[in-house]
């Protein structure tokens, strides 16, 4: 079992990007895993809403692609920006390529979105993955404990939002069922404490060559 910290994860995704597997691809199998993932675990799933959560980081950028694979394989998925439109090169193109196969975007809006949270039948968050520092806003601790109050499945990419890469875990964090850990588990993935946000952690090969993890 690997376990890396932030930086060496970036290391990793760098040597892959440098034998010419590029973060783009990355990114698009990291969002075919959790797409497939999620598949696989609800039942009925043409039937349900799945609402993906993303940030405006690459994290964000895993759900757009993720929102799209869903709505490829016949699920019904529905965007919300929960800290404004994407930033990175990489989930701007996603969101662009989501917005173009005609999956709904829709912006976080406090008290208003907390009804659609009510009618979701799983939430994939995608808001922060090894980028999160600091603390949550109370905009997102509020969305956040509304989702923990519904029924819906829970999945979480990379890490739960509100959790470090090292562990320290942010008031009002994310509380996943599932967690997918993208190429390498991350310090956050073995801590004790870190168990009822992560709940079920699995590792995604999102196809990074195994010479890549020599650092
Ligand atoms: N590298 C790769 O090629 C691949 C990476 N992959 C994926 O990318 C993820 C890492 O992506 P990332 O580095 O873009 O960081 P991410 O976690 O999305 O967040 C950064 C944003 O959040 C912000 N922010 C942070 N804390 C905050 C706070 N408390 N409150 C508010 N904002 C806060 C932060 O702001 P800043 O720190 O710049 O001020 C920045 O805007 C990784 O986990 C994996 O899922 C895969 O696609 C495979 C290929
Ligand atoms: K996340």
């Amino acid at each position: 079992m690997r376990v890396v910290n932030a930086s060496q994860m970036k290391q990793i995704e760098k040597n892959a990007n440098d034998m010419g597997i590029t973060y783009y691809q990355m990114m698009e199998n990291a969002g075919m895993c959790v797409a497939d993932f999620v598949r696989k675990n609800i039942k009925d799933f043409e039937t349900k809403i799945i609402l993906i959560l993303t940030g405006t980081g690459n994290n964000g950028g895993d759900g757009f692609v993720a929102a799209r694979i869903i709505k490829k394989f016949g699920g019904n998925p529905l965007i919300m920006m929960v800290d404004g439109p994407p930033k990175t090169i990489d989930a701007i193109k996603n969101f662009n390529k989501a917005k173009d196969c005609g999956i709904e975007i829709i912006t976080f809006e406090k008290d208003k979105s907390i009804p659609i949270i009510w009618g979701s039948d799983a939430i994939i968050d995608a808001v922060y993955g090894t980028g999160f520092h600091g603390e949550l806003n109370d905009n997102i601790k509020s969305l956040f404990s509304a989702i923990s109050d519904s029924d819906a499945i829970k999945f979480a990419i990379d890490i739960p939002s509100g959790v470090d890469y090292s562990g320290e875990i942010s008031d009002g964090a994310f509380k996943a069922d599932f967690t997918i850990a993208l190429d390498s588990l991350k310090n956050a993935h073995m801590k004790e404490n870190t168990f009822e946000n992560c709940g079920r952690v699995v590792c995604a090969d999102i196809g990074i060559p195994e010479e890549c993890h020599k650092i």
